[in-house]
C-alpha cells in the first residue's frame, strides 16, 4: 500500500467490497468464502472506527477537564492499571497481549497528543484572555482558521 493509494476523499459509498490483488485463476468457491469473509471484516473494521471516535469523544473532554483544572495530560499509573486489564482480558479472549499493550499505547499517546494541543490551547487562552477554541471533531485540537481572530489559537472576547 503507497501514499498515493490512499486518495483523500473517498467517501464510504466509493468503497468497493470486491478490490483485490489477487491475480490468476481462482476457484469461484475460494472466491466466494474470501469475499464472505471480508465482508465480516469490513464490519469489524466499521465496528472498529465508530468505537474508536467514542473513545476520543470520551478523552477529549477528559482533555478538557484536565486543562481547565492544570492537570497533567498523562497519568502513568491509570495506564498501567489500563495495560494491565487490557493483556488479561486479552489473554482470556485468546489474543495476543503485547498486541493488546502495544495498541492500547499507540492509542493513549495520541490521546495525550491531543490533551497536549487541548492545555496550550487553554494557556494562550488564558495568557491573552481570549476563549480557549476546541474543534468539533473529536480531536481536540485547536481550530485555526475563521472563526479565530489571532495566530494565538483563541478567539478574542468581544
Ligand atoms: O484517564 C485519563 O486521565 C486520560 O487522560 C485518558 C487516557 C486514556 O486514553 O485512557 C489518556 C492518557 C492518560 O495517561 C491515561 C488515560
Amino acid at each position: 500500500m503507497t501514499e498515493s493509494s490512499h486518495p483523500q476523499h473517498l467517501s464510504v459509498e466509493d468503497f468497493d467490497p470486491a478490490a483485490s490483488s489477487l491475480t490468476g485463476a481462482i476457484d469461484p468457491a475460494v472466491m466466494a468464502e474470501l469475499l464472505s469473509i471480508r465482508s465480516s471484516i469490513d464490519n469489524f473494521d466499521a465496528t472498529l472506527v465508530y468505537l474508536l471516535a467514542e473513545r476520543f469523544k470520551a478523552t477529549q473532554r477528559v482533555g478538557i477537564l484536565k486543562a481547565a483544572h492544570q492537570l497533567p495530560p498523562a497519568d502513568p499509573n491509570r495506564e498501567k492499571a489500563q495495560i494491565q486489564r487490557l493483556r488479561a482480558l486479552a489473554e482470556s479472549a485468546n489474543l495476543d497481549p503485547a498486541f493488546a499493550e502495544k495498541f492500547l499505547n499507540f492509542i493513549i499517546s495520541e490521546v495525550i497528543h491531543h490533551h497536549q494541543a487541548i492545555s496550550q490551547s487553554h494557556s494562550a487562552a488564558a495568557a491573552t484572555g481570549t476563549v480557549p477554541v476546541v474543534s468539533l471533531d473529536g480531536q481536540g485540537f485547536v481550530a485555526p482558521g475563521a472563526d479565530t481572530a489571532a495566530d494565538d489559537g483563541g478567539t478574542r472576547l468581544p
